[in-house]
């Protein structure tokens, strides 16, 4: 069997006229898992994507998908790699069940076509043109192109986006049905739970490189003590709160409004913050004792949360 990488990208460079959009980016997806890309917006997350669906030719760098260079070999990929668009592909006056169909008899062994109508809740609106879907409905068909003829890598660029909580966990649903089928799915998302329900693999994209990447458990044990975080109004006075602490414990800003203590947590301490607030006339919102979360570690190197 060919054990090449599902995906392999090393010192990828893409610039557009002087901006550069990534900058010496590499990753390697191991087939078989899913791969959460995160980032926040304009990290490069969709340019690096779409030079690995061979949408775009890398400036300098190499990529690699199942073995192939996929901006010369894409006639070779296209068969065997799923891809989901945010938008555009689709003719507006196509309808979307006839659509899925056609798609699927490009494909020697698709989904059951009606399977995926069922499972994403296509059932109702099968006869409507694609213009006259709603957000959400052709989010759910691209999701069903993407994934009906079966393909060994799929890439899925912020599935869930705008979808309601039900169609959101059918999603969730498919994307572990695929990797259980032994394909490999590599998925930008905005959405922390997303990753931390999902993935193998998180890579953290920022200023376009990889900032960090591992398990998410890896991601949020690593060199972490235990520390006290909370949310509050940005810039509170932290050498007033650092005043009541006991000596040796650090009190950051890690991003504007998010608070992170540090040093010998402990009731006593836990205590003096809240009643630190309490003075101050500080509500604190999501006050969490313990190890890091998969959105304390984004925010940490990036010093944005997903949205900002
Ligand atoms: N076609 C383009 N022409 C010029 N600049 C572009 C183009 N596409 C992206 N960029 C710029 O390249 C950088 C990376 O953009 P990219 O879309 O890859 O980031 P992203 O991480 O996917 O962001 P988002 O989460 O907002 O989708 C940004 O600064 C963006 O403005």
């Amino acid at each position: 069997m060919d054990a090449a990488p599902a995906v392999e990208v090393v010192g990828l460079v893409k610039r557009y006229g002087d901006r550069t959009a990534v900058d010496g980016l590499t990753m390697t997806v191991s087939r078989g898992t899913v791969t959460a890309v995160l980032g926040p917006n304009g990290a490069g997350k969709t340019t690096t994507v779409e030079t690995c669906e061979g949408y775009r030719r890398p400036d300098a760098g190499t990529v690699r998908v199942l073995g192939l260079d996929p901006w010369r070999d894409g006639a070779r990929l296209r068969p065997r790699v799923g891809v989901m668009l945010q938008s555009g592909g689709i003719p507006t006056g196509a309808r979307a069940v006839e659509m899925l169909r056609h798609t699927a008899r490009l494909h020697a062994h698709p989904v059951p076509v009606d399977l995926l109508v069922d499972r994403l809740g296509l059932g109702s609106c099968g006869r409507t043109p694609y213009r006259r879907l709603s957000g959400g409905q052709k989010q759910r068909l691209a999701l069903a192109m993407a994934v009906v003829g079966r393909p060994e890598l799929v890439f899925l660029d912020e599935p869930t986006a705008g979808l309601d909580p039900q169609a959101r966990h059918a999603t969730w649903e498919l994307i572990r049905d695929l990797r259980e089928d032994g394909a490999t799915v590599v998925l930008s998302t905005h959405l922390m739970d997303e990753a931390e329900q999902l993935a193998d693999e998180v890579v953290i994209i920022d200023g376009g490189r990889v900032v960090a990447e591992g398990t998410p458990k890896e991601l949020c044990d690593g060199g972490a003590e235990d520390a006290l975080r909370f949310s509050g109004r940005p810039g509170l006075d932290l050498l007033s709160l650092l005043r009541a602490l006991p000596e040796g414990t650090t009190a950051e800003e890690v991003s504007p409004g998010s608070y992170r203590v540090k040093g010998g947590i402990d009731p006593h301490l836990l205590a003096t913050v809240t009643s630190w607030c309490a003075q101050h006339g500080v509500m604190p919102d999501r006050l969490a004792v313990g190890r890091r979360t998969l959105e304390d570690v984004f925010l940490e190197l990036t010093g944005r949360d997903l949205r900002a």
